[in-house]
């Protein structure tokens, strides 16, 4: 498709200029970028609402939003960052799709509850992505962490987190790219999340729940 032509070559100039991603060689972004975000592209139904938190240079959600229609917002807070994808969103004209400098924790404040789906990849471990996504989900929507092989870990770690932000584990997709087993943990909210998370200054990196 030329619209991913479109968008490595936009990845390769732009790396030239500042640093957005540490793979910049073009096999290497068809399957550590491209192929990779693409493994949740089955979870993802036209017309849904979808936030992708800390999308740096735009991964998982456009290369998802290139191979279906859905609403797509990106958020992440590097304003570099924020600028190449939404430079890449008018480029290859995706329509319902916008990418915003800000934190998690910020953004949550006005967006409590307005997303079905949440996504997010090589951001923070999971205690601290659970407390930064499932405010943003409508109770019953799913949230999607891309992890590494590590995933059972870190899930082991964020049991607490899970209980008290009203998330549940639906399934860990295992999935072999081109010999590197990634691992995509979904969880499903199953009941709102206490208005007081995520908490302010930092907390949820700082001190996980
Ligand atoms: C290692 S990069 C991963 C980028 C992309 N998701 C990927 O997989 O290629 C992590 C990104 O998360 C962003 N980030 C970290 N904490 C964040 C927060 N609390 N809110 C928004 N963005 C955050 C950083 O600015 C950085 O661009």
């Amino acid at each position: 498709m030329d619209k991913f032509k479109k968008y490595e070559e936009m990845l390769i100039e732009t790396n030239k200029k500042f640093n957005l991603t540490t793979i910049v060689d073009s096999s290497q972004i068809k399957v550590k970028h491209f192929d990779d975000s693409l493994t949740i592209e089955k979870y993802i139904n036209k017309g849904m609402k979808v936030l992708d938190i800390g999308s740096g240079a735009g991964f998982p959600g456009i290369p998802l939003r290139i191979k279906k229609e859905f609403d797509l917002t990106l958020i992440d807070s590097v304003n570099k960052k924020v600028g190449f994808m939404n430079e890449v969103i008018e480029e290859l004209g995706l329509k319902n799709t916008r990418a915003i400098h800000t934190r998690a924790e910020d953004y949550a404040k006005n967006n409590r509850e307005k997303f079905d789906m949440v996504v997010s990849r090589a951001v923070a471990k999971l205690s601290t992505l659970l407390e930064y996504a499932l405010p943003f989900l409508k109770v019953g929507g799913i949230f999607i962490a891309m992890k590494g092989p590590k995933a059972e870990e870190e899930l082991n770690e964020a049991e607490n987190a899970l209980k008290i932000l009203g998330g549940e584990l639906i399934n860990i997709d295992t999935i072999d790219l081109n010999g590197n087993t990634r691992k995509n943990i979904l969880i499903k909210k199953v009941r709102s999340t206490k208005i007081k998370y995520p908490r302010a200054k930092n907390l949820p990196k700082k001190n996980p729940l």
